[in-house]
């Protein structure tokens, strides 16, 4: 469960007085995600999600990704939408953290993603990604590549006790990314988390997308590259291509990835899984005291890795060559 920060009743009430959205009549923390705290509220117009945004989120940071939902939104992009409070504002404070209520989103994610989620993903991503073309706002990504060193600083000296010879494992990776990782890709509007607990469906039919607080510009594929990691391997931790081929082929159709972009896959996904396996390291040493929180499996992420390194080429993704899909 994620709260890391307690909210009284009667603070939360105070707090909803500012907004037009009903009598609170219940709330309870909500036992998903691992960011920020949670909170579902039933209130006496229905049901919202109030967050309260912790560690990674700075406060500058959002009105960038509030306005990105409303602004997708307009563009036919499924997502939740921030109520304004009656000043105007977006987001206030309450508990000491930035706080925001969003509407709640009907649906669920998939525990088990299967093929025909990948499809649905591999559109919504694309589709994602061309309505973010006109954003005006810019976000650069704290947690690409110049982002890892430092976190990766934060647990290098207690990597070891995850795993022995981690902290050298990461140390050469970090070295070969940082040299090669790709400069003339497009770039555009990223999700940058888009895991299927952030992906909710009504049966088959995607019907929205949530958790925007990693959102930024970077590199259109590399958001590609993080689906592939997140939505393509079993639990056994084996690679299912039929996945990847339909998430790509999906995505393909909204969007047609370069040549370029193709070939850069393998390094794209090496640096999501690195980029996964760094927070989750970090995460996973430092819970907060009482914190309820289960931090997530670094390991998963060492393993992924280990597989992109071994890619020979875009085949492996399902890909016949760039610019086919087979
Ligand atoms: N708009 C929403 N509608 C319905 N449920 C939501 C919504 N936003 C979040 N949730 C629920 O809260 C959980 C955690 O939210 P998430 O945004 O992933 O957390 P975090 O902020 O920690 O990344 C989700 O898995 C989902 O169950
Ligand atoms: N997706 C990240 C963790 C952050 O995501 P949340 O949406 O579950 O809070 C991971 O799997 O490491």
């Amino acid at each position: 469960m994620a709260v890391y920060t307690d909210v009284a009743a009667e603070d939360l009430a105070e707090f909803l007085k500012g907004y037009d959205i009903g009598e609170l009549l219940s709330y309870k923390g909500i036992a998903e995600g691992v960011e920020n705290s949670n909170f579902l509220l039933h209130t006496s117009n229905g049901a919202f999600i109030l967050t309260l945004y912790e560690k990674r989120v700075a406060v500058d940071d959002l009105p960038y990704f509030l306005s990105l939902m409303a602004h997708l939104a307009e563009r036919g992009v499924r997502c939740p939408q921030p109520a304004r409070n009656r000043k105007g504002e977006v987001y206030s404070e309450l508990a000491g953290r930035p706080a925001a209520v969003i509407n709640f989103l009907e649906g669920m994610w998939p525990r088990r993603p299967n093929a025909v989620h990948c499809t649905g993903v591999g559109e919504a991503l694309a589709k994602m990604h061309l309505a973010g073309r006109d954003f005006p706002m810019f976000r650069k990504n704290p947690l690409s590549v110049e982002g890892w060193r430092p976190l990766f600083d934060l647990a290098a000296p207690r990597a070891d006790s995850v795993a022995p010879g981690l902290q050298d494992f990461i140390t050469r990776e970090l070295d070969h990314l940082e040299a090669c990782w790709p400069k003339d890709l497009p770039l555009g509007v990223i999700h940058a988390d888009l895991f299927p607990d952030n992906v909710f469906f009504l049966g088959d039919k995607l019907s929205g997308l949530i958790d925007f607080p990693f959102s930024c510009n970077d590199i259109l594929a590399y958001d590609v590259a993080i689906c592939l990691n997140a939505w393509c391997f079993e639990t056994d931790h084996s690679f299912n291509v039929t996945k990847a081929r339909a998430l790509l082929n999906a995505y393909g159709r909204e969007r047609q990835l370069s040549e370029a972009e193709q070939e850069a896959l393998p390094l794209l996904a090496r640096g999501s899984a690195l980029r996964f396996l760094l927070t989750r390291l970090v995460d996973f040493l430092n819970v907060p005291p009482g914190a309820l929180v289960k931090p997530k499996d670094p390991l998963e992420y060492v393993r992924k890795l280990r597989f992109h390194r071994n890619v020979a080429s875009v085949r492996d993704y399902g890909l016949t060559q760039a610019g086919c899909v087979a």
